[in-house]
């Protein structure tokens, strides 16, 4: 799980853990071993930490519920090995720092990163902090406001912001491995201690009052209904204190949320987003054994609330798109719409003029079917009429080549019904986007009695591609999301019947962390 490799007079620990390296139990203790045998090994001048493909993505998370994380040696121990090492210490690091991976980095005497490879504290949204002296050493290292920014936020940065803040020493194009062991090699020998980030003084600390009051106003707003972020200011701000002081606070502030709720709920929605797109039918066809066509171009038709929202989706991951109506008027509006969204990303600065142009670019309009004879994909997004529904399916399998994919995004009708419209029932299957569609990260892909495995893994595929998390549901009225969302609703609108206001309602389940409350949500849709 650890490569030991020596390099003329260089120690060379590469963790070798797939998929993500992830600081298993075994991991810590070869990382360990690994310490200690460069440390007495008298050949060895200096050591390199590396993770085989990526660094480390942090603790093994199925550990908080094991209970290994807490074994002997934990990270927090690795952290205080590798920074109080006679001899010097560089991380080189490609991919994912991540979590305790990034503290293990923290605590090396050196970093050297590739331009690609990304940093960050992601603890905060599986509802726990760094609790390896992360809170401590980082805001050593890149100051408090920093810290207060970075840790509560759980945002990952790229190697040249985290130049910028002190966190790498240099950034290279080439391979890191080699660079650090370049880089270990010339500075052997050298004193270590102003590499110590513990023993640092923390910047910033005058501003230290407003600078919290400002993390907290922050963290209340964008991680609603979420404790960690709290604790993790309260641990950060406790890095004022001497470095030992400090790690007591951090030790307080991580047992409240080790022992909480979220957290267990938090790491449970974090695994069952990984499997959710995971799928099997009852033929044995699987993600593992078939797999899906790309979808290289593709038309929506219907260019109201869905319509647009699901154009917007492809668009943005690159995919060209003809969007259709049934008449200029309506075409136009959904366009003036999307261009509207458009316009608004580039006033927030999430995209530039540049690149709303070149999405733009990929924009076609028509009205009727006639031009889709060369089309991968195509999507329906009109009303919600079986009759309307099933006339447009029995056109576009007049028009569009054999292969072509239909998909609905009916919300509740049934897809074997619309699929019997064609003479290719095997390609039909319902995608079920959720408003706004092109925000939403559900999508339900409804597999209806025909639909081959081929058009599942396409639409599995697809899904990923287009940045939602794919989900394979059965066909029945209302599938899965709706049929929750109605028990949520008719909840909602037994509290207007008992005397409360919409708002009130909304501002609650908003409280409670949902992005928006359920009329609100009834008001986009
Ligand atoms: C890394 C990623 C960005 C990669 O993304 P991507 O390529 O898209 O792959 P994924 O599909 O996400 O993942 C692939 C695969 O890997 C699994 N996986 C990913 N990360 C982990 C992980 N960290 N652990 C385990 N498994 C992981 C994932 O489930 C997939 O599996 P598959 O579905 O089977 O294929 C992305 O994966 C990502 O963002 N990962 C998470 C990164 C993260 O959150 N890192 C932080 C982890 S928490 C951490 O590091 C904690 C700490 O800093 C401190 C620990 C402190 C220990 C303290 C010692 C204790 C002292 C005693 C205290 C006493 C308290 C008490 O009383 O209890
Ligand atoms: N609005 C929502 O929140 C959600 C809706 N859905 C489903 O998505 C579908 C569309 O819903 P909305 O976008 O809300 O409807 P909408 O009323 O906003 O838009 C429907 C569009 O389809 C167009 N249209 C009608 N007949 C057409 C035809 N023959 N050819 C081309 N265009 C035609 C209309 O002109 C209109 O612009 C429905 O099946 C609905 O159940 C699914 C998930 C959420």
């Amino acid at each position: 799980m650890v490569d030991y490799i020596t390099r003329d007079g260089v120690a060379l620990l590469q963790v070798n853990n797939p998929p993500v390296n992830a600081l298993s139990h075994n991991v810590r203790a070869e990382i360990k071993n690994g310490l200690d045998e460069a440390g007495q090994d008298k050949q060895i001048k200096a050591i390199v930490i590396s993770g085989k493909r990526s660094f480390i993505a942090g603790a093994d998370i199925t550990e908080f519920k094991s209970g290994s994380y807490s074994e002997w040696p934990t990270i927090i121990d690795l952290c205080d090995l590798i920074e109080s090492s006679g001899k010097p210490v560089v991380a080189a690091i490609k991919g994912f720092a991540l979590g305790g991976g990034h503290e293990i980095a923290i605590s090396c005497h050196y970093r050297i990163a590739h331009e690609k490879s990304k940093f960050g504290f992601p603890e905060v949204d599986i509802g726990i902090l760094p609790a390896a002296g992360g809170t401590q050493r980082f805001p050593r290292l890149v100051g408090l406001e920093a810290a207060l920014d970075l840790i509560p936020s759980g945002r990952h940065i790229g190697a040249a912001q985290a130049f910028k803040l002190g966190i790498v020493d240099k950034v290279v194009r080439g391979d890191a491995v080699e660079e650090a062991v370049k880089f270990a090699k010339s500075i052997a020998g050298e004193p270590l201690v102003d590499r110590r980030t513990s023993q640092r003084p923390v910047m910033g600390a005058e501003n230290a009052v407003s600078l919290r009051d400002a993390a907290v106003k922050l963290a209340m707003k964008k991680k609603k209904g979420m404790i960690a972020p709290i604790h993790c200011i309260k641990a950060v701000m406790g890095s004022l204190l001497p470095f030992e002081q400090g790690m007591e606070i951090e030790a307080s502030e991580g047992f409240m949320l080790f022992t909480s709720g979220q957290m267990g709920a938090l790491q449970y929605a974090f695994f069952a987003q990984r499997a959710a797109p995971k799928w099997s039918l009852p033929c044995g066809a699987s993600f593992k054994t078939v797999k899906g066509r790309p979808i290289r171009n593709a038309a929506v038709i219907g260019a109201g609330t869905m319509g647009t929202g699901i154009a917007m989706a492809m668009l943005n991951a690159g995919i060209p798109v003809t969007l259709v109506e049934q008449d200029r008027k309506f075409l136009d509006k959904g366009v003036s719409l999307l261009k509207l969204l458009y316009a608004g990303s580039v006033s927030l600065r999430k995209i530039t003029q540049d690149q709303c142009d070149a999405i733009l670019s990929k924009l076609n309009t028509a009205v009727g079917y006639k031009s889709l004879t060369n089309v991968d994909l195509v999507i329906e997004a009109v009303y919600e009429n079986m009759a309307l529904k099933k006339q447009i399916f029995a056109e576009l399998d007049r028009i569009c080549p054999p292969e072509t994919f239909l998909w609905t995004n009916t919300s509740a009708l049934d897809i074997d019904e619309i699929a019997s419209a064609t003479r290719r029932p095997d390609k039909v299957l319902g995608t079920h986007f959720f408003v706004p569609a092109y925000h939403m990260k559900l999508l339900e892909n409804v597999r209806g009695k025909l639909t081959s495995a081929e058009t599942v893994a396409s639409a599995q595929m697809f899904g990923t591609r287009i940045g939602k998390i794919p989900v394979v549901v059965g066909n029945c009225h209302g599938f899965v999301g709706n049929r929750m969302l109605h028990k949520y609703a008719h909840e909602s609108d037994f509290l207007i019947e008992e005397g409360c206001w919409p708002e009130d309602v909304d501002m609650v389940a908003e409280n409670f962390g949902l992005p928006l409350g359920p009329f609100k949500v009834r008001d986009l849709s």
